[in-house]
């Protein structure tokens, strides 16, 4: 008889009890270490006396800092290690593994079986228990095929065959199922994990990454990623599994810091901040784009239209004038009129390229005033000031009462007192005040309100605020970005490498020219970043009646080419109110229906129809950009917020507002509405529209 299930309830049992052994003992490992660690800087503290007396002395002294130091370092980074076993292991406690692979080797006889976890776990050094699901070797389950292959490790390929992949489906030690697949077709464990009840978080997608989205995820040779995928085919979820694989790839050289992630709304960013704990790895830099634009311009500036491609040209070849300078003056006083400034940027050489100009008058700037500052507190009358200052202001300026005693006493006194008149106009020059970003905008683009993007873009540019240490960028819903916009991030980070994801029929934002896929190709690769392109078209949020559903109005012709995971399902029902009233009635109807644990949305489109369902039906919670989704309930909100979101049930409330028949957007509305849902959509249209 086949003992394969006992065997592997036999072997789960075993890593989970050396789990939960390795967990019991951390925490003494831990207090002992940090003992340790305190007694020994306590002793050696006492014993390493300073002893500087002669050149021996010292040469012994330093040496026992070092060694002290070498040993302190040791037991920080056992701490450290120790720590991460924690975090590991109690992640792993609930789910040791996943999945199992046996590798033949070339020149071995049995195959090894290696199992594939969310985490590494080897309770020796030479004895890995659970392969983290980044290592090398897991790439070979993700690749899904059985026999002659290979996989690349420290750059070496590496031939093997691969003799069985298996899936489990278990929470702590219980074994649940085992999934043996050859040739999947379809994956087993995908097909369980997405028709369980899920909770209604947004979960890591580890277990069950496709082969198309482990490319994606693994990739780390294109400078630019454009994935078009439809709804629901699990572009969020490949950004964020990528992410963290790239923290842990690049291990030594990448922290968290050097990825920033793009996201559409801050309510967005709240959702997937729910998954990042569970891969284990810190989040990125998180923002919107508008979030990011603060950073670079806090002016609330009034026009809604940019100018960025025409500025990219403009500013490159732009010569500055008097008036494109402002006075600089001190107590009233003017230091640098514009005339001034624009002398001595005459004097900088043309040569160089206008923000390097500008780098170097600021400098020549500085300089002077730090030259006319050695010079006055060299003389007598200046010095004299010191003599008056009370004790408050000698107080303010130098943190004590100052008595000097000696003409170089004086002279250094005298000069402190000058930097500290002078701190708040050096600060204007190195911030580059004198420079009137507004005026130069305003004469280039022959305009009289300033957009904030185009004044964001302008200081990038003039002011060289570029970020060259960023080293990924993730765009998610990139179909929603203007041209103008992608020009300002390529500015903004030059070195960065672009993960871009999006859907051609989720362009559902009024941005004037609306981007294509094409498009977006051609303006990366206008920049000389090679662009690779991939597409996903196999929905996982959504039931077959659903996607169905959507996919008409994307694109008919695309019908043939998606697949769906969860097959059949609820029939979308289509409900015609009369008025509004009637709509109430039988919204509250709906939502009945609807279980307590799913998370359920209303979707308008405006925030006053969202607000006044919010009004006359009390259990439904109204959502604004900035809150959290609860786990569970009704929460009414418009399209532009449930944009990238997911529930098990979605009401769309006014599917005949004009929102929804715009002749450029109005159908990629519906197909983002209803693409929301995943196992019930209710579709109602009120005839009478107030
Ligand atoms: N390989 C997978 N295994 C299990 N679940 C998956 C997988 N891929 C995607 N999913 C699930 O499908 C759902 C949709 O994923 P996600 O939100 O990442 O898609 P998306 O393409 O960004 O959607 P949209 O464009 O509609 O915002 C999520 O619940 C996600 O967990």
């Amino acid at each position: 008889m086949d003992n394969t299930f006992e065997s592997e309830q036999a072997h789960l049992s075993l890593v989970h009890q050396t789990l939960q052994n390795t967990l019991d003992n951390i925490d003494n490992l831990l207090s002992d270490n940090a003992d340790t660690a305190k007694n020994f800087k306590k002793g050696a503290g006492k014993e390493t006396a300073l002893n500087f007396d002669s050149y021996a002395d010292n040469l012994d002294t330093f040496a026992a800092i070092e060694t002290m130091n070498k040993q302190i370092d040791y037991y920080n980074n056992k701490q450290t290690q120790l720590q991460n076993t924690k975090s590991r292991v109690t992640r792993l406690l609930p789910a040791p593994y996943f999945a199992r692979i046996d590798l033949q080797y070339p020149d071995e006889t049995e195959a090894i079986p290696f199992y594939i976890g969310a985490a590494g776990f080897s309770p020796t050094p030479e004895e890995p228990m659970v392969l983290d699901w980044r290592s090398p070797i897991a790439d070979l389950y993700y690749n899904n095929k059985i026999g002659k292959t290979y996989y690349i490790a420290n750059d070496r390929k590496i031939n093997i065959n691969v003799d069985t992949r298996r899936q489990f489906l278990l929470h702590d030690d219980v074994l649940e199922d085992i999934f043996d697949t050859d040739v999947a077709i379809q994956d087993p464990l995908l097909v369980k994990t997405l028709q369980e009840n899920k909770n209604n978080q947004m979960g890591s997608i580890t277990a069950t990454i496709q082969k198309e989205q482990n490319v994606i995820i693994r990739d780390t040779k294109s400078s630019a990623l454009l994935v078009n995928g439809i709804a629901g085919s699990g572009k969020t979820s490949v950004v964020l599994q990528r992410i963290a694989y790239l923290l842990y790839r690049y291990r030594d050289i990448l922290v968290s810091n050097d990825v920033l992630l793009l996201t559409p709304n801050t309510l967005f960013t709240n959702y997937i901040n729910q998954v990042l704990p569970s891969l284990g790895e810190e989040a990125p830099l998180q923002m919107t784009f508008e979030q990011l634009l603060e950073q670079f311009s806090a002016n609330q500036l009034k026009s809604s239209t940019s100018h960025v491609q025409q500025l990219a040209v403009k500013l490159d070849e732009l010569d500055l004038v008097t008036d494109d300078f402002r006075n600089i003056k001190l107590n009233g006083e003017t230091i640098f009129s514009q005339a001034d400034i624009k002398n001595l940027f005459d004097q900088t050489p043309d040569s160089l390229v206008l923000s390097k100009r500008i780098t170097a008058l600021t400098t020549v700037m500085v300089n002077q005033i730090e030259d006319n500052i050695e010079r006055d507190s060299k003389n007598g009358k200046v010095q004299a000031e010191l003599s008056d200052l009370t004790d408050t202001q000698q107080d303010k300026i130098f943190g004590k009462i100052i008595s000097p005693n000696s003409d170089i006493a004086f002279q250094r006194a005298t000069k402190k007192m000058l930097q500290w008149k002078h701190k708040k106009l050096l600060k204007q020059l190195e911030q580059k005040s004198w420079l009137n970003i507004t005026q130069i905008i305003k004469s280039v683009l022959k305009v009289t309100e300033i957009n904030q993007l185009d004044y964001a873009y302008t200081r990038l540019k003039l002011l060289n605020l570029v970020q060259k240490r960023l080293k990924f960028a993730m765009v998610d819903e990139i179909q929603d970005y203007s041209m103008d916009q992608i020009l300002f991030l390529i500015t903004a980070f030059p070195n960065a490498k672009w993960t871009l994801v999006g859907d051609q029929f989720q362009s559902i934002r009024e941005v004037s020219e609306p981007l294509t896929f094409d498009d977006l190709k051609t303006i990366f690769e206008q920049h000389k970043i090679k662009v690779t392109k991939r597409n996903l078209y196999t929905s996982y949020r959504s039931s077959g009646t659903i996607t169905e559903a959507f996919v008409k109005h994307g694109s008919p012709e695309l019908i043939n080419e998606i697949n769906t995971v969860q097959v059949g399902g609820k029939k979308p029902e289509y409900i015609e109110n009369n008025d509004t009233e009637e709509l109430m009635t039988n919204l509250k109807l709906q939502i009945n229906d609807f279980d307590d644990d799913e998370l359920s949305a209303i979707v308008t489109s405006n925030s006053e129809l969202a607000q006044s369902i919010h009004d006359k039906i009390k259990q439904t919670a109204l959502s604004n950009d900035t809150e959290r989704l609860p786990a569970n309930g009704i929460v009414v909100l418009q399209l532009t917020l449930a944009k990238g979101l997911e529930f098990d049930n979605v009401i769309v409330a006014d599917i005949n507002a004009d929102y929804y028949k715009d002749a450029r957007f109005g159908e990629n509305r519906i197909y983002t509405a209803f693409s929301r849902a995943s196992k019930t959509l209710i579709v109602n249209s009120i005839k009478n529209l107030d």
